[in-house]
């Protein structure tokens, strides 16, 4: 039987895509810095986006971040240098595959220089100013707290126009 993809799930109506984030954190002059990047293709073009996408068949979570992390920036880290430090559901009622189920991770290590690739333009941003007038609107609501150290499962449930939010709530990290 060929193996069934999270996006082939989605699709089919099975349930959400299992997609990952993964930020990466350094020193910087003013304070901590987190990679984020300007998304160039699909799902969120043209927002200021974490790093990430989805989980392949037959991958950990960890797994995919440290690939995403090497295809989108060409940073390279391990999966034991990640932290898993919370989830996110993204529910998106009025476009039901849409929904993603994310593991978000943080990585204080990771060698290279981030940059550009067909699908993200990396920018390093001051953990204490983020774009958020650029990122998607519930990041406000998260990822602030995931960086300040809390760990939770998240769930975003986006409105009609699947950009703002509806509700939003936090359970302890499973
Ligand atoms: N409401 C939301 N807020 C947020 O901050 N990130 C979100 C979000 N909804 C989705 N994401 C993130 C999670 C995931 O990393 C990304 C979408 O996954 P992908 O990068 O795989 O999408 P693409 O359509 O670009 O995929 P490909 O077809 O593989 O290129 O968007």
């Amino acid at each position: 039987m060929p193996e069934r993809t999270s996006a082939d799930a989605a699709e089919s109506g099975a349930g959400p895509t299992a997609v990952v984030l993964c930020f990466v954190l350094r020193a910087g002059v003013g304070g901590p810095e987190v990679l984020l990047g300007v998304k160039k293709t699909g799902f969120g073009r043209g927002k200021t986006v974490g790093v990430g996408g989805k989980v392949e068949p037959g991958e950990s979570a960890a797994q995919a971040a440290v690939r995403e992390l090497a295809e989108e920036t060409g940073l390279v880290t391990v999966p034991e240098d990640l932290e898993r430090a919370g989830t996110v559901a993204f529910r998106f009622p009025a476009s039901p595959e849409s929904d993603m189920d994310c593991t978000v991770f943080l990585a204080r290590t990771a060698k290279g220089e981030a940059a550009e690739s067909a699908e993200i333009a990396p920018v390093w941003c001051p953990v204490a100013d983020l774009p958020f007038a650029r990122m998607w609107e519930d990041s406000v609501l998260w990822l602030p707290r995931l960086l300040a150290g809390e760990r939770f499962s998240a769930t975003v449930l986006l409105a009609p126009d699947n950009e703002s939010v509806a509700a939003f709530g936090t359970e302890p990290l499973a």
